[in-house]
């Protein structure tokens, strides 16, 4: 019995990454139907390994949390790409991308790419908006895939871990893979999203390997609405506003219409910004506003 990951499934076989390195071409077996599970990419499995070389996999271990789009499990980090000029940076855009992984229960990092374009204002820009981010608990990188000292800050955020890298269409994301790898070869605007029904719902997730991390090839969370969240959770994900909610008067209070809310109170002071806040009350009006699912 040997332990390893789902790296890719095609055709029936799953391609299991084993501990020591190695990748076994592998089946599954009838087990999982009894099971009423099917084994996806990034699932943690055990397989057995015959005489030809191939492999059964023989039991899958419960999954830390799954996506749907790209189909993958047990990511750990969401790499959030936004660039700082073309695309400009879009901090709604950031926020939202936030939301969505703080719900899936995956840590984000923060991203900001293109640096090798920005002017001294938009520098010192990224830089308070990097400091901001920091301060309510994140890891933000500046970087840029045309500056090796820079994209190569994001090796050790890597190693280690299982993860997507998430972020709109053109930010920089297949460069800054190709930048630390050029080996994958990734054609730029091929790991393409287009908010939406993607080009790639048929296309299979692989998880690469790099530097001692495994990176889907399928940008995650390409769908930005925030279907599977309910507006009671939407305060959790907001680190900045968890920091001071035990100071509102009631518990439970939605940061809304409450009186004596902590959280309106540090606006005010400035403790955390408004645009966050703003964000916070666009997206609870989005997730209200939705029509109940059936
Ligand atoms: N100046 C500059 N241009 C970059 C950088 N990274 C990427 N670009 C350019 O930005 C464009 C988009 O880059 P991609 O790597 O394809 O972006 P992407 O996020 O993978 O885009 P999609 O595949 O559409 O999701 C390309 O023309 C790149 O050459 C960077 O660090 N600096
Ligand atoms: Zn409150």
């Amino acid at each position: 019995m040997t332990k390893g990951t789902i790296v890719k499934a095609l055709s029936g076989f799953y391609y299991v990454k084993t501990d020591d390195g190695q990748t076994y071409q592998c089946r599954g077996r009838g087990l999982f139907r009894k099971q009423k599970i099917s084994p996806l990419v990034g699932d943690r499995v055990e397989i057995d390994i015959m005489d030809d070389g191939d492999g059964y996999v023989t039991k899958i271990e419960k999954r830390k949390n799954e996506l749907i789009r790209p189909p993958v499990s047990n990511i750990e980090q969401a790499i959030i790409v936004t660039s700082c000029l073309e695309p400009d940076f879009n901090a709604l855009l950031l926020d939202r991308f936030l939301v969505l992984v703080e719900s899936k229960g995956i840590e984000p990092l923060i991203v900001i790419s293109k640096m090798d374009l920005a002017s001294e204002q938009v520098k010192n820009e990224m830089a308070k908006y990097q400091s901001i981010y920091e301060n309510m608990g994140y890891s933000v990188v500046l970087t840029s895939s045309k500056d090796e000292e820079l994209f190569r800050q994001l090796i050790p955020y890597i190693e280690g871990k299982s993860s997507v890298i998430a972020g709109q269409s053109g930010v920089g994301k297949s460069s800054l893979l190709n930048a630390l790898d050029p080996n994958l070869n990734i054609d730029t605007n091929h790991i393409s999203e287009s908010l939406g029904r993607g080009k790639h719902t048929t296309r299979h997730v692989e998880l690469i390997p790099l530097f001692n991390g495994l990176v889907a090839d399928t940008p995650g969370f390409s769908s930005l609405d925030f279907r599977e969240i309910d507006s009671e959770k939407l305060p959790a994900y907001f680190p900045d506003m968890v920091a001071v909610q035990d100071d509102c008067k009631f518990r439970g209070c939605m940061h809304h219409k409450e009186p004596k809310c902590a959280v309106k109170a540090a606006v005010e002071k400035g403790q955390i910004p408004s645009f966050r806040y703003e964000h916070y009350l666009q997206f609870l009006e989005e997730i209200q506003i939705r029509k109940p699912r059936y």
